[in-house]
């Protein structure tokens, strides 16, 4: 089994590049399926998420080649609307391909999609949505299946700003016949990014970006060229890690505006953070103090950085507490960090963490991606050596995280 070795104390130093978004990728390699042209999707990270997904968009019919950081993908021989149930478990995204197959193909068939065990996460807004535009949903076995002659512009209004739901119904939206009003939706990011990358495509959406978005259906999609934003996830560890090991990183490619309430909390701990354009500069030299975080949807602090900032915050002077309030389940790390030395208390959806003058070496496993990323933090922060196990989360959202971080000079390696 594969293992990180970290041994701890090294403050990181250096400059180092932001790659492509995986929440943005993801979703935007699903859009293509809609797409009648090849469409060339650059700054794609390789991660497994994506092989799954490039994966998957083989199996149903798409051509799908690399190209250095670009995929080539020709979606004109699709010939199934079937994704396998072993892909569809292997991460949470493969719902994505939902509201596309549906809208351009009349019908979909999927299993209920894996990916991180934070909470339950159903799909309910998702199908609540396409019943909206007119499909017929049909469960049975372990299987949903889709179907509709023509999606129809419907008005819709999500309970909770869903980041996926928000997505696939833009996306089946866009292929509907009419107007459709899509209400309390997501604001991340990544779903601004799929809006550009489908409005090149020739679809028609206002909105992305905030709490309305307004979609006119159109009957034929293009294809497109299109460059993936930065992975704000990354950077924002990538800062953590900065601050948690009191470095001096400098991150170049990144979009400050994607990272405010990230950079507004390590301020608040004492961190210097500078910004330049599309440049960061994360300076942690002088003590850091406890800070209260309420993990939230875009704009506010995301949760998946909550389990990085928990480990950040595990040493600092003084008690911080963390609520989080997107998944009720997210707080898988606090077991593992408390082996390295941590003490944290956990009350349903908040933790209170009392700083220790320092975390100690020791083998740990991660249980979901986030929570991986914030063993390696800890690991670094830590004194002695830090084997960390379950490399195959955090290989699904970061790519060779042990290289970039021994670029930035840490004492890391990945051992069998
Ligand atoms: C690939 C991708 O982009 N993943 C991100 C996406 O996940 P994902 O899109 O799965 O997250 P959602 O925004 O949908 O989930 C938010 C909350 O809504 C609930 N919910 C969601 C859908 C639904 O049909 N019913 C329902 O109850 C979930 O259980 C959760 O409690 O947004 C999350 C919240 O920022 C991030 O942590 C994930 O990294
Ligand atoms: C939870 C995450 O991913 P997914 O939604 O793909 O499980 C994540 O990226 O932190």
């Amino acid at each position: 089994m594969e293992a990180f070795e970290v041994t701890g104390g090294r403050p990181l130093h250096g400059t180092t590049m932001i790659y492509g978004a995986k929440n943005a990728a993801l979703p935007i390699l699903a859009a293509t399926v809609m797409a009648e042209d090849v469409c060339v999707i650059e700054g794609v990270p390789r991660l497994q998420d994506v092989r799954v997904m490039v994966e998957i968009l083989r199996t149903l019919g798409a051509t799908v080649d690399w190209q250095e950081d670009r995929l080539v993908i020709d979606p004109s021989h699709i010939h199934s609307t079937d994704v396998p149930s072993d892909l569809m478990r292997q991460m949470r995204s493969s719902i994505f391909l939902m509201g596309p197959l549906l809208a351009r193909f009349g019908e979909v068939r999927v299993s209920r999609p894996g990916g991180c065990v934070i909470g339950q996460r159903p799909i309910d807004y998702h199908l609540r949505g396409m019943k909206e535009l007119g499909a017929k949903v049909e469960e049975a076995h372990g299987y949903v299946r889709c179907s509709a002659n023509r999606l129809y512009g419907g008005h819709i209004s999500l309970d909770f700003p869903s980041v996926g739901a928000t997505e696939n119904l833009m996306m089946a939206a866009a292929y509907a016949d009419g107007t459709t009003v899509l209400e309390n939706v997501a604001r991340e990011p990544e779903i601004v990014d799929l809006a550009v990358f489908l409005q090149k495509c020739g679809a028609k959406i206002e909105g992305a970006g905030e709490d309305r978005i307004v979609i006119t259906g159109v009957h034929h999609l293009g294809g497109a060229t299109h460059r993936i934003i930065p992975d704000r996830i990354v950077a924002g560890t990538i800062m953590i890690a900065a601050a948690a090991t009191e470095g001096d990183v400098t991150l170049e490619g990144v979009v400050p505006s994607h990272l405010g309430a990230t950079i507004l909390k390590l301020r608040e701990t004492g961190v210097q953070v500078t910004i330049d354009r599309d440049i960061i500069r994360v300076n942690s030299m002088s003590p850091r103090r406890a800070v209260d975080i309420r993990t939230a949807p875009f704009p506010g602090f995301p949760t998946d950085l909550q389990a990085p900032a928990m480990a950040l915050l595990t040493t600092v002077n003084g008690t911080s507490v963390i609520r989080e309030s997107v998944f009720e389940a997210r707080f898988k790390h606090v077991n593992e960090l408390a082996r390295m030395g941590a003490d944290i208390g956990v009350d349903l959806q908040t933790a209170v963490i009392r700083g220790v003058n320092r975390l100690t070496g020791a083998d740990v496993e991660a249980s979901d991606l986030r929570g991986g990323a914030a063993l390696v933090v800890a690991g670094l922060m830590a004194e002695g050596k830090t084997r960390i196990e379950g490399l195959h989360h955090i290989d699904r959202g970061y790519q060779q995280l042990e290289t970039m971080l021994r670029d930035l000079g840490a004492d890391i390696v990945r051992i069998d």
